[in-house]
């Protein structure tokens, strides 16, 4: 498991109309053979673990990337599914954060229903599952599931020499389907600070945060 237990995977939107009218074109050459990718008429590289070109499904980066780390939950991993890029690069359309119910599901949902599917199977322990939803904007902290108002939703970041960063008063969400999870993904969401950048009409302009806390315990030790 160390030697990957950091994975990077480098997805390549494809032409958004806007940038179509302007005229941009591709700069990107992607060798999947070698997962590398080259930016046409230069000698500069570069190799990930992944590769996705503009046309790869939702379905596609999920099956490949994340799929089979979901199990690791279940044997008491930690596992964090970071999207990282310059705005309008396909954050949010990767992670599936903004869900409404009705587009090509991110990984986000996706993991959800695998997590779900998971539980269900397992007969030998019970679960207890929750999650929280923070949005951290110009460096103040925000709960998205605190049904307050926006300035009562600040949080504060402590540290603790034992149990690492804590967040007192974070609100958790028991849940107990993936359509409940799906229905606080969508609530916070909708909480979130958009507005437009020159890449992006609609930007999130933030950085969030989406935790699932996964419990188990043997049903024979209760
Ligand atoms: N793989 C993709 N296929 C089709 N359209 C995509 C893809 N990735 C992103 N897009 C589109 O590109 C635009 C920008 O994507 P998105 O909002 O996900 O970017 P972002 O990285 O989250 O930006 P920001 O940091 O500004 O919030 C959106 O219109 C989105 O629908």
């Amino acid at each position: 498991m160390a030697d990957k237990a950091v994975q990077v995977a480098l997805r390549i939107r494809p032409l958004v109309t806007s940038e179509i009218s302007k005229g941009c074109k591709d700069v990107l050459e992607v060798y999947p053979d070698i997962s590398q990718v080259r930016i046409r008429d230069s000698d500069r590289a570069f190799t990930y673990n992944h590769i996705f070109g503009p046309h790869a499904t939702q379905n596609e980066v999920f099956d490949r990337c994340i799929h089979h780390m979901i199990r690791n939950l279940f044997s008491g991993y930690n596992l964090t599914i970071l999207a990282y890029g310059q705005t309008g690069s396909g954050k949010t359309h990767t992670m599936g954060t903004a869900y409404s119910g009705e587009e090509d599901m991110g990984v986000i949902p996706r993991a959800v229903s695998e997590i779900f599917k998971h539980v269900r199977d397992n007969f030998t322990y019970d679960f207890a599952l929750s999650v929280s939803f923070m949005e951290l904007y110009q460096e103040v902290l925000y709960d998205l599931l605190a049904d307050k108002s926006r300035e009562q939703c600040v949080l504060d970041i402590r540290e603790d020499s034992n149990k690492g960063v804590l967040i007192p008063g974070l609100t958790e969400v028991p849940v107990e389907n993936a359509r409940s999870v799906l229905e606080a993904l969508m609530r916070g969401s909708k909480s979130r600070v958009t507005g437009a950048t020159n890449m992006n009409a609609q930007s999130s302009r933030s950085h969030a945060i989406f935790t699932i806390n996964v419990l188990m315990q043997n049903k024979t030790e209760w």
